[in-house]
């Protein structure tokens, strides 16, 4: 198993006082395996997905990835853990403004010490990205910054990924063969995929789904 995570909580201090978004999440994932989180706005995909990513912690509850707990990392384990373990595809893509989308794709890979120009160059054809290479973030529509966004994740072959809605931005037919892509390739990397979708078309094709209800998993 890749990641278990056992009754996690967390609250948010807000003008009322602190408010429950997670209210006891339990939730596994093997090595491989692709999971739809669902969930109506506002139940706490995203919060859920950040604890995971290691960018927030939550205030109780254990979150192991290889199973390590990485609520109990320091920064600088924490800082290895997020370049090494997990890769994220969420709705801002982050993409680096100053650099090529070559560069940008190769950009974790290197970071994680994990470069493979084969592996790079078969993400590039697949996810149709061939004629971009040398344009800048800025010069490239919002579906293909998605795209670009995934290359860069796949590229760096994390044994766990996890995505906000990554197809959001394409329409429906792309959105389709864009996440057949990424399931095929991170099934032939064996990455966890943790994706949060709306679409129940979408998350359809994955292996399992789950929704988040009142703080809550309901399988
Ligand atoms: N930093 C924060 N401070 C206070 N409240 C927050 C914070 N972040 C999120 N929330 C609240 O926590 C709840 C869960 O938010 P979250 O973004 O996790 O939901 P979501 O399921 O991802 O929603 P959506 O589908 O709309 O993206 C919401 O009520 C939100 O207002």
């Amino acid at each position: 198993m890749i990641l278990n995570l056992t009754d996690i909580t967390k609250s948010y201090d807000t003008a009322e006082g602190p408010t429950a978004v997670l209210r006891g999440v339990d939730l596994h994932l093997d090595r491989a395996q692709s999971l739809a989180l669902t969930g109506e706005s506002g139940s706490g995909k995203s919060t859920l997905l950040h604890l995971i990513g290691g960018l927030d912690k939550p205030d109780s509850g254990a979150i192991l990835v290889n199973g390590r707990d990485i609520g109990q990392l320091d920064d600088s384990g924490r800082a290895l853990y997020r370049r090494t373990e997990v890769g994220v595809v969420f709705q801002q893509f982050n993409l680096i403004p100053s650099i090529n989308v070559a560069a940008n794709i190769s950009f974790h890979a290197k970071l994680a010490g994990r470069s493979d120009p084969v592996w790079e160059a078969e993400l590039v054809e697949e996810l149709g990205l061939g004629q971009l290479l040398g344009r800048y973030p800025e010069q490239l529509s919002g579906g293909q910054q998605q795209r670009v966004a995934i290359g860069r994740t796949l590229a760096a072959r994390p044994p766990l990924i996890l995505a906000d809605e990554p197809t959001g931005n394409l329409d429906e037919a792309t959105a389709d063969v864009v996440l057949d892509i990424m399931l095929r390739l991170s099934k032939s990397a064996a990455t966890a995929l943790l994706l949060v979708t709306h679409s129940s078309r979408l998350a359809e094709k994955l292996d399992r789904r789950i929704l988040l209800r009142g703080g809550k998993v309901v399988e």
